[in-house]
């Protein structure tokens, strides 16, 4: 951006604006343009439905801070609340109530500021394993950096953060996945650090960065880490059993249990002092792991049911009274700071900004309910869609720093590197192909050159081969059952990375599976419909066959996405596709069919597509009967209608669409 414009900004100073004629995003990851954010947070608590209308409270009362440059080790027995804490600091939380007063730099957040300013590195390893280390990069960077910002730039920012992850080395390896084995485990875990720093953010959440990795690559993991912080970072993690090298690279220690804060402050002498005199713990001995030590004391009071005891104790202490002190302190600093600053054109802006701030104050501290969407759970929207995260001129916001996606360019993007990283890769288009091909020969061999017999004695034959031609890519659906299941995760973590929306993904999928369909089913309906000599359209032939197959496709997504995994979501689909087969028509003529099972034809895609290709094969020959009746009568079927029949089956097409679209954007499955 070569224009100069009011940049706004929330720095460790607090809010400032300035006049700036670069991209927000020139200066490369890690520069010293990356100070981290002071994020505060009071009384934070945070629970989900349980039965009865009762709710089961994971974490509360919680305050405290994390402070910009140092990184804070989030400890405590497992199940204390640790992850869902920083999903609720980060704003990953979309279902489940929350409540309190979370502050970064001295403001409540807006969603989009914690998708710009956060990193969040998640417990499990989130990677698009066609991709390349770099290219798994360069896609994120495509994705949430700037469209305005040069591709060049992009790759410099990449090459920088290889280096700084230690990664160079493996820059071009492919990630790989549990068949095909790529990078190593510390390797990938770097990377998805990579994957959340790539956007320079102020804040970066580690939910157990070195879970299962030895100990040598947990401290190289970790040592990145304490880089970023010395960088100004503020750092955040959640860690288990780290060893004493890799606790000892932390200043502060947050410890929970069973959901409350029994320790806030420094993670070295002063935790020892403090748990020594509130636990009774030991004294820890030479060569004691002082993270196992205060881990083993606090489970203990955990197990004894004094949990809330030292709570308790925590809340009544020196610490805590010094801890809000100084979190205080710092907050006054910060307004100080950002009053001295502002001129009367930015106060005139911030007290516009501060009325916003109260208002979602006071929705967060009203214990909001769920929802995924915009505005849920208490963060506010800034409403700044500027492409170039700059303030837009319609925007009341000042913490608006933020780059929103186009739809357009994320479905350009995700085509780009996984849709054609795809296409090279033989596992995924061989079987898709063979499967077509395969097919096509069977059908081949057994039909050749029968289209032309109207011969009552042929007509079970033609119209077994008109239903295997939608039987198959109805069926296809199977194959692409798993693509939607296994990629959850990954698509909950972008999705919540702000990458894209619902509907771009969904867009993506099916067109990352019919792109590729579509002129391949074109050549293998040419090859059996020539070849067997079928009548009427051949390009209506092809559509029903290709509009059949982009249903199978949109069921297949629309069932993945609304079952909890694969194990519901194999028979749901099975049982859907044998009653579709067996109620199309063809098995049991509709006319002999009892009343009651009218829906499962009236609402079933594959009785309008094999209705579509037996009238365009025998409208033209009324002479070919089934006893008196013409055999389009026979099978309940009007000459004439076959277009109407194929509009139908892509009217079904959008309706699974649509549905998809809807789990995709509101199931329970994609919630946190
Ligand atoms: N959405 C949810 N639905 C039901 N239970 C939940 C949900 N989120 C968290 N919990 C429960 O809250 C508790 C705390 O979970 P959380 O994952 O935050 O703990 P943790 O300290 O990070 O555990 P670990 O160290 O084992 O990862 C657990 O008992 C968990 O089962």
């Amino acid at each position: 951006m070569a224009e100069s414009q009011l940049v706004v900004d929330i720095d460790a100073n607090g809010l400032s604006c300035s006049t700036s004629s670069s991209s927000t995003f020139d200066s490369p990851a890690g520069s010293k343009r990356n100070r981290g954010l002071l994020v505060c947070f009071q009384d934070v608590a945070y629970s989900i439905p349980a039965k009865a209308g009762a709710k089961h409270t994971i974490i509360t009362g919680i305050t405290g801070y994390f402070e910009a440059g140092k990184m804070t080790a989030v400890m405590g027995p497992s199940g204390s609340g640790k992850t869902t804490f920083l999903d609720v600091l980060a704003g990953r939380k979309s279902s489940g109530s929350l409540s309190g007063t979370i502050r970064y730099g001295g403001l409540p957040p807006s969603r989009s500021l914690l998708r710009r300013a956060t990193g969040y590195v998640e417990q499990f390893d989130t990677l698009v394993d066609c991709l390349s280390c770099q290219e798994m990069l360069l896609y994120t960077a495509q994705l949430k950096r700037p469209r305005s910002e040069s591709i060049a730039a992009k790759q410099a920012a990449v090459s920088q953060l290889l280096g700084k992850l230690g990664l160079a080395g493996c820059a071009s390896s492919p990630i790989g996945n549990t068949l095909k084995r790529g990078i190593s485990g510390g390797q990938a875990k770097r990377l998805n650090i990579g994957i959340a720093l790539i956007t320079d953010p102020r804040v970066l959440f580690l939910d157990e960065p070195t879970s299962g990795l030895d100990s040598f690559t947990a401290n190289e993991v970790m040592r990145v880490v304490a880089g970023l912080a010395a960088d100004g970072t503020t750092i955040a993690t959640t860690i288990h059993s780290p060893s004493s090298y890799c606790y000892g690279l932390f200043d502060r220690l947050l410890l929970l249990l069973g959901g409350k804060l029994v320790y806030l402050g420094g993670a070295g002498e002063d935790a020892i002092a403090y748990f020594t005199a509130t636990c009774s713990a030991r004294q820890p001995q030479v060569g004691d792991n002082l993270a196992e030590w205060m881990l083993e004391a606090v489970t203990q009071a955990g197990r004894d049911g004094s949990d809330g005891s030292l709570a308790q104790a925590y809340h009544k202490s020196q610490q805590y009274r010094a801890n809000l002190d100084q979190m205080v302190a710092l907050c006054e600093e910060q307004l100080q700071r950002r009053a001295r600053s502002a001129t009367l054109q930015e106060l005139a802006a911030l007290s516009a900004a501060e009325a916003h701030a109260a208002a979602a104050l006071q929705t967060i501290s009203s214990s909001s309910s769920s929802g995924s969407g915009s505005g849920s759970n208490g963060y506010r929207e800034c409403g700044c869609d500027d492409d170039d995260g700059r303030l837009g001129s319609s925007s009341s916001c000042l913490d608006c720093n933020t780059y929103v996606t186009p739809a357009w360019w994320s479905l350009k993007v995700l085509l780009q590197y996984r849709t054609l990283r795809n296409y090279r890769t033989p596992m995924y288009v061989l079987p898709r192909l063979l499967e077509k091909l395969l097919f096509a020969a069977v059908l081949l061999s057994l039909y050749w050159g029968k289209g032309t017999d109207f011969s009552t004695l042929n007509i079970p034959v033609l119209s077994s081969l008109l239903f295997l031609m939608v039987l198959a890519p109805i069926c296809a659906a199977m194959m692409y059952l798993p693509s939607i299941g296994m990629e959850r995760a990954l698509y909950i973590r972008e999705r919540n990375d702000g990458l894209y929306r619902p509907v771009t993904y969904l867009l993506f999928k099916l067109l990352d599976e019919l792109l590729m369909m579509a002129p391949v089913t074109a050549g293998t309906t040419a090859a059996v419909f020539f070849a067997c000599k079928l009548q009427g359209s051949y390009l209506l032939f092809w559509l029903v066959q290709y509009a059949t197959l982009a249903n199978g496709t949109a069921l297949a997504y629309f069932l993945a996405s609304i079952s909890p995994g694969l194990m519901v979501a194999m028979p749901l689909l099975s049982f859907v596709l044998i009653v579709s087969l067996v109620c199309c028509g063809f098995m049991i003529r509709v006319a002999a069919m009892p009343a009651y099972w009218s829906w499962a034809v009236k609402a079933n895609v594959v009785h309008y597509s094999w209705g579509a290709l037996m009238i365009n094969q025998y409208e033209g020959h009324k002479q070919s009967r089934l006893g008196s009746m013409n055999v389009l009568s026979y099978f309940g079927f009007a000459a004439g209608d076959a277009w109407m029949h194929l509009a139908i089956v892509v009217g079904f097409f959008f309706g699974w669409s649509f549905f998809t679209w809807l789990a995709l954007a509101y199931a329970r499955n994609y919630k946190r």
